[in-house]
């Protein structure tokens, strides 16, 4: 598996600057790293109970992490040109998010919303969710996270508009620091008619489950 050190990482909606990783540096295997983490918090890492947990967290972290090994705009390849004109706005609702804070390594989780205007063509609806899913499953801002799916989606399929709207709880807000439970955070990524129509993002907003009453 491949990780990115997230040093050079930018967001910048407006653009889709993202700063995209030139180099990576020699690294622990992941077991080697978990062990030393372990033996950090003063607990002994040969103890039987956790003597696979380097092993196990290895696994948990090829899949929290597999988003590195995917190409995004590579699901976007196949679509579909007979929607009959369909011309207004196609949205996924309540895509599960699950995403790493790259400050504290802690879960974030949540759901996105990604709607678009169709041009010549869509896409099939399971790609937007791998999208989301491919983009989140490496370490991440939740501004980076949104811009990046709606950039991806905007290059790829080149629709009149795009929103990527995310809800999510970060882990580092409730169980440490500022220990604030209930706390969500939301983002927005506007472009092409979305961004220049405050009538089609009322209209979004209004169709979508903000915020979360269910926590
Ligand atoms: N904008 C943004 N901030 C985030 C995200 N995830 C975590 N953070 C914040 O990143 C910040 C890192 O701040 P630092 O002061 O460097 O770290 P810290 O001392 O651990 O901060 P506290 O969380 O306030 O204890 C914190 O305010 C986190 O709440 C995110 O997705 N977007
Ligand atoms: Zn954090």
């Amino acid at each position: 598996m491949d990780f990115y050190d997230g040093s050079t990482a930018l967001n910048n909606c407006a653009t889709g600057d993202f700063g995209l990783p030139a180099d990576r540096s020699p690294r622990p295997t992941t077991e080697q790293a978990v062990r030393a983490m372990i033996a950090a918090t003063g607990d002994n890492p040969d103890r039987e109970g956790l003597l696979e947990t380097p092993a196990r967290v290895a696994r948990a972290w090829r899949e929290w992490f597999a988003g590195y090994g995917v190409d995004p705009a590579a699901l976007l390849a196949r679509t579909f040109t007979e929607s009959a004109g369909y011309d207004d706005t196609i949205t996924l609702r309540s895509i599960p998010v699950v995403s790493t804070c790259e400050h504290h390594l802690a879960p974030i989780t949540g759901v996105a919303h990604v709607a678009y205007r169709p041009g010549a063509s869509v896409v099939g609806i399971s790609k937007l969710s791998r999208l989301v899913d491919a983009y989140a499953r490496r370490l991440q801002l939740q501004e980076r996270l949104t811009s990046q799916i709606a950039h991806t989606l905007d290059d790829v399929l080149k629709p009149r508009g795009v929103a990527v709207v995310i809800e999510a709880h970060h882990g580092c807000m409730s169980s440490r620091g500022v220990n604030q439970h209930g706390v969500s955070l939301v983002t927005h990524c506007w472009l092409g008619d979305f961004r220049e129509d405050p009538v089609l993002r009322r209209e979004l907003l209004g169709t979508l489950p903000l915020p979360r009453r269910d926590r």
